[in-house]
């Protein structure tokens, strides 16, 4: 231990150096005084290079080495969070100090087993606190030894369980010590499709697909620096759970969202009834929002009168049908394709108007005083085509014809759409003739009611069938940019007319600014720079392409969540991590070939996750033993356990009037066994008003919850109240009772009143 002392000594002696000279080139570039804007913005990309560095170096603090591998020609090499070169003094060809865990000579360490060592004698997990080595943990990696003894699947398991055993603590830490070699292989797939992995609860999905991201940045830092990264999870709750983990890790560019955040400017906070919300994920919504949006485009059957300055017109049908299908025959987005209507109308408008004119004034008795050569026809139109123009000039600024061309074919927003749609029944009527009545009147609702999740696939769904007409913004673009050049033609203009003459002769000395330098390329140097950060872009505009996405809890996207998101990932790289046994949500998927095959057909591949971490094997059996029950679905299906632990989940049943205060009982018990854990009490939805919170402090050492917002979490201690309402309640009620049976790491148990019968493996616990 004394040896190794030494050695993490050094490491950190190192990291402390290596601190220093990043902190002083950050400070010298900060001093610089940066010329001009080119200069300013260098600076800005340095410095914001350096403080990412600095972060990655401070982040490794923690922990920085956690292992050390044998190789069997005598070398060591040491794995930790981040590499560290040798010191400088000790050459350009000396081995590096530290390996980054994420590089390919780190593997062995996850992968290297007794039987097949990749090269390895030895395995060793050194325990750190602090800047201390405490603990030291050796494996010897002898195929003759294992062949004679067996072998276990586990790799570094002594260190594997010392981590399972530990309090939790409100927070989901990373496991680079303790990877194991099936979650290794997703954490570094070369698949450059679409990843799905499947695996039962507590396999560890959620920590895998974090590390992945870690991997990715790592492995192709260019790209994804650039497209950045996002990570989807399925409720704020949940993001607060895991948001640690990638800052630990020294990974802090990657955008972290629900679906619900995915639509800029919309936050998405209110709630509405699940059956609503079911309805809106359906994959039909795709025709509802694009008829919605043809509704909006009218032939109108009662014509329009319009008061303009030229006199009264007329809108009806026959003027507004073939300038609708000449807009439509653009196909392009609604917003995009409607300057070709208000051509058309305008155009139709502009012959009414001069119709018009000419019957007001080529009235009988004017034609009768008209002095007209024998055979001479009397006139019929006193307007030619540029006449005819100017009218059409008029009315294109004519307020009224503006409101009219607006009641046939609106500009809208997609909230804008949405809303006048939900705030009507007969616009809901036309838009979703498939849906039965009851299920129109769920999607009612008043225009000023907050977005729900549900409704930011509709909103971005409708985004692209409206398209947004920026020409006039483009326009002003455009402008600008053409006075900012002209601009620096002037300055460089000034520059040559003010050259020092007693240069002549001598060339090279008198080159002017203008000869070294265009004023389109002196413009372009003083354009605003956008100095956000690339997940703060990506996080502001709907359109953005990520490099790769990553989404948990997979199961519970809707097909129209879908649709959102690969929109957002046009490459199609994604990693998808779920489990289809715990979809809760009534639009959740019941097969990842049904959710993904209409996306990617035959261009994604399954892995699987067998092995659970969290809940020892006497929870585990129980959850799988009532899944199997209430589902049919085959128990060897879920995965194997690592550990026992001797305790089995208990029950106790209450007489109803007695409930809330026996449960206030049971809570101040487990808290008082805890120690320093964390509790849960997970409650059904139709108890939550009264228990649970809608924001829930997960470092609070008690939280209540629902089972939606339990999902993807652990607890030490996990008490479930009632589990009868909760199988009942949701669409989903058994896969909601596996959830929550899922969640505990150390104990597990029920309260429940006597007049609701148990599924029969619950109803065989021991009491309590
Ligand atoms: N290799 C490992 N070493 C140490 N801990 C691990 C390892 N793999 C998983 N764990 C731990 O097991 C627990 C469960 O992991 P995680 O939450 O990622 O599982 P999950 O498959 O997403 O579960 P669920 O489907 O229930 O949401 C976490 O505490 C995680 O840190």
């Amino acid at each position: 231990m004394g040896r190794e002392q030494e050695y993490v000594s050094r490491l950190y002696r190192r990291l402390d150096g290596l601190r220093r000279e990043v902190s002083a080139r950050l400070a010298g570039t900060l001093r610089q005084v940066a010329g001009g804007h080119q200069g300013q913005w260098d600076r800005e990309a340095a410095a914001s290079r350096y403080t990412e560095r600095l972060a990655r170096l401070a982040a490794a603090e923690h922990g920085l080495c956690f292992g050390r591998l044998d190789l069997r020609d005598g070398r060591r090499r040491y794995v930790g969070r981040i590499g560290l070169p040798a010191e400088d003094s000790a050459g350009e060809d000396a081995e590096p100090l530290l390996i980054d865990w994420r590089a390919p000579a780190a593997r062995p360490f996850y992968l290297a087993t007794a039987l097949d060592p990749h090269g390895m004698t030895r395995r060793r997990h050194i325990r750190t606190q602090g800047r201390r080595v405490v603990e030291i943990n050796d494996e010897f990696l002898d195929p003759d030894e294992a062949r004679r003894t067996g072998e276990t699947e586990l790799t570094g398991e002594a260190a594997l369980m010392a981590a399972l055993k530990a309090d939790r603590t409100g927070r989901m830490g990373d496991i680079v010590a303790t990877i194991q070699a099936e979650q290794d292989a997703v954490i570094r797939s070369g698949h450059r499709g679409v990843l799905v992995v499947q695996g039962g609860p507590g396999t560890g999905k959620t920590v895998v697909a974090l590390h992945r991201t870690a991997y990715l940045l790592y492995t192709y830092r260019d790209l994804l620096a650039k497209r950045g990264v996002l990570v989807v999870g399925p409720n704020p709750t949940f993001l607060s759970y895991i948001e640690d983990v990638l800052p630990g890790l020294g990974e802090t560019g990657v955008l972290m969202s629900t679906i619900g955040g995915l639509f800029p400017g919309v936050e998405a906070g209110g709630v509405e009834h699940p059956e609503a919300a079911a309805i809106k994920g359906r994959q039909e919504m795709v025709d509802v929002v694009a008829r919605a949006v043809r509704d909006r485009q009218r032939a109108p059957d009662e014509p329009l009168e319009i008061e303009t300055a030229q006199g009264t017109l007329v809108l009806d049908h026959d003027t507004c049908a073939p300038a609708r299908e000449r807009a439509r025959r653009t196909r392009l987005p609604h917003n995009l394709a409607r300057p070709y209507f208000v051509d058309a109308v305008l155009d139709a408008l502009a012959r009414q108007a001069a119709d018009r004119l000419n019957e007001s004034i080529l009235l009988p008795e004017v034609i009768a005083d008209l002095d007209l050569e024998p055979g001479e026809e009397p006139p019929t139109d006193l307007f030619d085509a540029e006449d005819v123009a100017a009218i059409r000039q008029d009315l294109r600024h004519d307020p009224a014809v503006h409101a009219a061309l607006d009641e046939v074919w609106p500009e809208l927003t997609p909230q804008r759409l949405l809303a006048d749609l939900y705030a009507s029944p007969e616009r809901l009527a036309s838009a979703a003739p498939g849906l039965t009545e009851r299920e129109r009147a769920l999607l009612e609702r008043d225009p000023s009611a907050p977005w729900t999740p549900a409704d930011v696939p509709l909103l971005d769904e409708a985004a692209e069938l409206l398209g947004r007409d920026d020409r006039a913004e483009r326009a002003r673009a455009a402008a600008e940019h053409r006075r900012r050049v002209a601009y620096a033609q002037g300055v460089l203009d000034v520059a040559h007319g003010s050259r020092s003459i007693d240069l002549e002769g001598d060339e090279e000395a008198a080159l002017t600014p203008g000869d070294l330098v265009d004023a389109e390329t002196l413009a372009a140097r003083h354009d605003e720079r956008d100095l956000r950060t690339t997940a703060e872009r990506a996080a502001a505009d709907r359109t953005w392409a990520f490099g790769h996405v990553i989404v948990d809890e997979a199961q519970e996207l809707s097909p129209m969540a879908w649709r959102l998101l690969f929109r957002r990932c046009p490459t199609r790289w994604m990693t998808l991590v779920g489990d289809l046994a715990q979809t809760g949500d009534a639009a959740g998927a019941s097969s990842w070939e049904r959710v993904l095959e209409p996306h990617v057909p035959g261009r994604w591949r399954l892995e699987r996750l067998t092995v659970n971490y969290r809940m020892p094997a006497e929870f585990m059996d129980v959850a799988t033993r009532v899944h199997a029950e209430l589902t049919g679905a085959p128990v060897e299906e879920q995965p194997r356990s690592v550990r026992r632990i001797g305790e089995t989940p208990w029950r106790l049943e209450v007489p109803a009037a007695e409930l809330a205060d026996r449960l206030n009982a049971v809570v101040a018990d487990e808290v008082a066994l805890l120690g320093q854990g964390h509790l849960a009490v997970i409650v059904p939805s139709g108890r939550s008003k009264a228990l649970a919170h809608e924001d829930p402090d997960l470092r609070e050492q008690v939280v209540y919850l629902t089972v939606a917002q339990a999902k993807g979490l652990e607890f030490d201690s996990v008490v479930i109240v009632e589990p009868a309402e909760i199988l009942a309640e949701g669409p989903r009620g058994p896969n909601d009772l596996f959830v929550a049976l899922t969640r505990a790491t150390r104990r597990l148990g029920i309260v429940h009143t006597p007049d609701r019968p148990l599924p029969a493996p619950l109803a065989g616990l021991r009491s309590r």
